[in-house]
């Protein structure tokens, strides 16, 4: 099966169809998720939350970030491998060069970086040299204390078009890819129309070209309270491997998200 790239992404937004993503912290889960037809998967600073137990990702360092991108990097083979970049790798612009120069020499294929239309300078000195980028907007959990917790973007209807507009900004930077968090279901369509680039959506509703969850939620795998996003997808499948591929299909054939995982 070749490898998915850029392109692959691309050409599923250019036909309209979706495609899948899944964090992924180690070399075996990487493996599963891969073999089950997952088209990304992202070492995600998420790690600091279902890894370590901290209640934020502000404590997750380059270091942990680039040890958990070298095991995904030996389980994986098919998918595309996205980095996050962790909190304050963005301090200037060469802390941000040199922070994803160590994640790509680890094994990142696209770096995510969280961050408005300020971003736009270091993307684009990122892109020139050769590293491609997501930039992740809508609700970023680095800003957590800013935004007073994990909640919704883009209620009102300027802070809908700043998203909007910032994705634009960020794309005609060199953003290979935007991510979005937690917005309504128009915002997602309004960005997914507005921007060239593939959108992906973690609570952005079903109209954007690919969606992504953090797979312990995607397992069944919560601490209590469950963001209104997340599926359980272990729940009837008999192996794990088994509820990547429904989530997987689900993403594919767009029965995933439905109204009840939308804001
Ligand atoms: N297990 C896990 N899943 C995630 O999706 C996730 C993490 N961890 N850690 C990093 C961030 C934090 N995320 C979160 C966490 C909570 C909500 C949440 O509770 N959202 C409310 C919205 C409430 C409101 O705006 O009023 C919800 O009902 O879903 C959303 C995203 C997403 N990411
Ligand atoms: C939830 C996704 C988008 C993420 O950034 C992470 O897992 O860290
Ligand atoms: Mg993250």
């Amino acid at each position: 099966m070749s490898r998915v790239t850029l392109n692959t992404l691309r050409d599923g937004k250019a036909r309209g169809e979706a495609f899948s993503c899944l964090t992924a912290y180690d070399a075996t889960l990487a493996r599963c998720a891969d073999a089950a037809g997952i088209d990304v998967l992202l070492v995600g600073d998420s790690l600091g939350m279902v890894l370590q137990g901290h209640t934020s990702t502000l404590p997750v360092t380059l270091e942990d970030i680039r040890y958990h991108t070298t095991c995904v990097a030996r389980g994986k083979q098919r998918s595309l491998l996205m980095v996050d970049l962790p909190f304050m790798s963005n301090a200037d612009i060469g802390q941000l060069l040199r922070d994803a120069g160590e994640l790509m020499r680890a094994g990142a294929e696209l770096i995510k970086i969280e961050g408005e239309a300020w971003m736009a300078d270091g993307i684009r000195e990122l892109t020139r040299r050769g590293v491609p980028v997501c930039a992740h907007l809508g609700l970023t959990p680095q800003s957590v204390h800013q935004l007073g917790g994990f909640k919704v973007q883009g209620k009102a209807a300027d802070a809908a078009q700043r998203i909007v507009d910032d994705a634009q900004r960020l794309v005609d930077a060199g953003a290979a890819v935007i991510l979005l968090e937690c917005v309504p279901r128009a915002v997602g369509k309004a960005v997914r129309d507005a921007v060239a680039a593939p959108v992906i959506g973690i609570g952005a509703g079903p109209d954007v070209d690919g969606q992504i969850l953090v797979m312990h939620d995607t397992l069944g795998l919560n601490s209590g309270y469950v963001p209104r996003f997340v599926k359980n997808f272990l729940h009837g499948q008999e192996s794990i491997e088994a509820a990547f591929r429904a989530y997987d299909e689900a993403v594919k054939s767009r029965r995933f998200p439905a109204e009840e995982h939308c804001f």
